[in-house]
């Protein structure tokens, strides 16, 4: 067996107060160590959250037929069964920044007449993780350089999108002291958002591949960055692999947001991100063809485990 994880404690991001040198630096240190830091004060309250949990719970005790009416070979490819990413993983897919369309779109299938209610929910969660997204990337920003949120926002950032899979993992069986709920890798998108449930098992890969056990935070969401932000940033800015080890005998459910470029977007680090004298680690690419080549196979959209942007774009310079 391998050596028990070491917990890792996250740097804390608080968003009810101004971004000050000090805070911008240790975000910035977190951002660039780890990639994963918690925020606090983030403003999705704890009854939102109760009601998009008690649906994804009634989501995921429909009978298999009618939720494969959704995916993964059906139109509308929202759901993703168990099975692809691993034999404990089923996930749903909600699309922004319509989320009231495309919940409506698949809770039509789940829940008849009741579809109404889980797409105001649904929609209401998009919204609000939008409103965080945009906050959080401009206080990353920030850190970055002097005024850069400024510069760059608006037109390296103006369009990205968002997009929400409620996720359950089944429990491990009685036989199982651990399982991998999720494997290895890393996100594609620029930013996450993970609302967990209680259960930690989420962990972090270190620069030095050690698996660590990201510690619970009371009131907290996680933060990641994804492949598309270390790119930008020409890999100051991390993108770290991590997956999901399941230990509890019990339903893990989390809530992941993720923020990413619109698809045409060419990602190409701007010079003063770069810095003068340095390298670049990455070649431009257009986000979509990086989409596919991470893509699973052509009907299933789940990351494919393993590729990185690294291996996608790097120059082989500095790495
Ligand atoms: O469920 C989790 O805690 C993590 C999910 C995740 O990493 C992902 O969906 O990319
Ligand atoms: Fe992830």
């Amino acid at each position: 067996m391998s050596q028990s994880p070491s917990s890792l404690k996250l740097s804390i991001l608080d968003l009810s107060k101004e971004p000050n040198p000090s805070s911008l630096s240790s975000l910035l240190e977190a951002c660039k160590e780890w990639g994963f830091f918690h925020i606090i004060n983030h403003g999705i309250s704890e009854e939102l959250y109760s009601k998009l949990s008690s649906f994804s719970r009634q989501i995921y005790s429909l009978p298999s037929e009618t939720k494969l009416k959704l995916g993964p070979s059906s139109s509308v490819k929202s759901y993703t069964p168990q099975f692809i990413a691993s034999p404990f993983y089923e996930g749903l897919r909600v699309l922004g920044p319509d989320f009231f369309s495309s919940a409506e779109c698949s809770g039509k299938v789940l829940f008849g007449q009741k579809s109404n209610e889980f797409s105001e929910v649904v929609q209401e969660y998009g919204f609000k993780m939008t409103e965080l997204s945009k906050r959080i990337l401009e206080v990353i920003l920030m850190s970055l350089g002097d005024g850069f949120e400024k510069k760059f926002y608006e037109t390296e950032f103006g369009k990205c999108y968002g997009y929400l899979r409620i996720i359950n993992y089944s429990p491990p069986g009685p036989s199982h002291e651990e399982v991998e709920g999720l494997g290895k890798h890393t996100d594609m998108c620029c930013m996450t958002i993970l609302y967990p449930d209680d259960v930690s098992s989420l962990q972090v890969r270190s620069k030095e591949g050690k698996w660590m056990d990201v510690e619970p935070c009371k009131g907290s969401l996680v933060v990641n960055l994804g492949d598309m932000m270390e790119a930008w940033s020409n890999g100051s800015l991390r993108s770290s692999e991590h997956r999901v080890m399941l230990r509890k005998p019990r339903n893990r459910l989390s809530l992941a947001f993720f923020w990413t470029f619109e698809d045409e977007k060419l990602i190409f680090a701007p010079e003063e991100v770069v810095g003068e004298g340095n390298n670049r680690i990455f070649k431009p690419f257009v986000c979509l063809d990086y989409i596919r080549f991470r893509e699973f196979d052509d009907k299933e959209r789940y990351e494919k485990v393993g590729n990185t942007v690294r291996d996608f774009a790097g120059t082989g310079v500095g790495m």
